[in-house]
């Protein structure tokens, strides 16, 4: 089943329904789609509605609920579940669906004046009246980098990663900076490196909350590795056949080292995820 999303007009009945909070989906063993109609006459707390897309033929909308939200024989799963165990085409549902949700749940009022805004007809735009402005989703641009020198690879762990898991450098775009500029600051900072020759790889939406991840290559220049305090727990080199547990494979992260391992050892090379 194929997932395209498309903007469709919350007054239509029928179709299925996702049930959004925070990062979370209501599921049931049947999966996280409900009959929109039937979701409807339960008693629910629902926040506000959008039309998000088509699962296959199916109209998907979402409905954001109150944290509070309860449906007998479900409970909230999360989305970095999904992304972990979910179908392919399930998980790019959710993580519009959850971008989506992110973007609705930050805009209800208008940041320069508080006046509630009221969701455009025929467009992904929260307006206010009061200023005449308009709020579009938000999508956060981050760069993310394997530092490579010959047969060894850069990896570091940050605190918050799962034990023993290395993966490679990320970090914001800073206003006013090219991408290039922030691949070579953040390397700086989180491992006090200097790079060269970068090699644009591809891009990855990550909705966590909603990152835009542009990956690189970045060949090592010159510098000892100094750990930035606070967000870099270890740093070190690793040689492409002995690396350490890595990030799960649907990352960006898992697929530039993937990548320089592949045509490192002359493997067949694996595809963006
Ligand atoms: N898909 C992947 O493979 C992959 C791998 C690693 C990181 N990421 C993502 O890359 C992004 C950046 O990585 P990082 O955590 O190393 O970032 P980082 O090195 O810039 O440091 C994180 C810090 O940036 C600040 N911050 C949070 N949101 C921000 C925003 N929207 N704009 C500017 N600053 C912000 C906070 O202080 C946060 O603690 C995160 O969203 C992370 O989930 C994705
Ligand atoms: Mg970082
Ligand atoms: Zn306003």
């Amino acid at each position: 089943m194929v997932w395209r999303n498309t903007f469709l007009d919350p007054a239509q009945p029928g179709g299925w329904a996702l049930l959004y909070n925070q990062q979370q989906f209501l599921a049931d063993s049947n999966g996280v789609l409900f009959p929109r109609d039937w979701v409807k006459r339960q008693d629910l707390p629902i926040l506000g509605e959008q039309g998000i897309g088509h699962f296959g033929d199916d109209a998907v909308y979402l409905l954001q609920l109150k944290p509070s939200a309860t449906l007998e024989g479900c409970s909230w799963q999360s989305l970095r579940q999904f992304m972990l165990q979910g179908d392919a085409e399930t998980f790019r549902m959710l993580a519009y669906a959850a971008q989506i949700g992110t973007w609705y749940a930050e805009h209800r009022y208008c940041g320069s004046c508080g006046t509630p805004t009221r969701q455009l007809p025929g467009e992904r735009a929260m307006r206010c009246d009061s200023c005449e402005s308009q709020h579009y989703p938000r999508i956060s641009p981050s760069m993310i980098v394997l530092v490579t020198r010959g047969d060894e690879i850069l990896l570091a762990r940050s605190p918050r990663f799962v034990t023993g898991v290395y993966s490679t450098l990320a970090g914001f775009v800073e206003p006013g900076e090219s991408v290039e500029h922030c691949v070579a600051r953040e390397v700086r900072e989180e491992v006090g490196v200097e790079v060269k020759n970068l090699q644009y790889i591809g891009s990855q939406g990550w909705p966590f909350p909603h990152s835009l991840m542009l990956g690189f290559h970045a060949e090592y220049a010159s510098g000892e590795i100094v750990m930035q305090e606070d967000e870099i727990e270890d740093a070190r080199w690793f040689r492409v056949d002995d690396l350490p547990p890595l990030p799960a494979s649907r990352s960006i992260a898992r697929h530039l080292i993937d990548l320089y391992v592949a045509r490192r050892l002359g493997l067949p090379e694996p595809s963006l995820p």
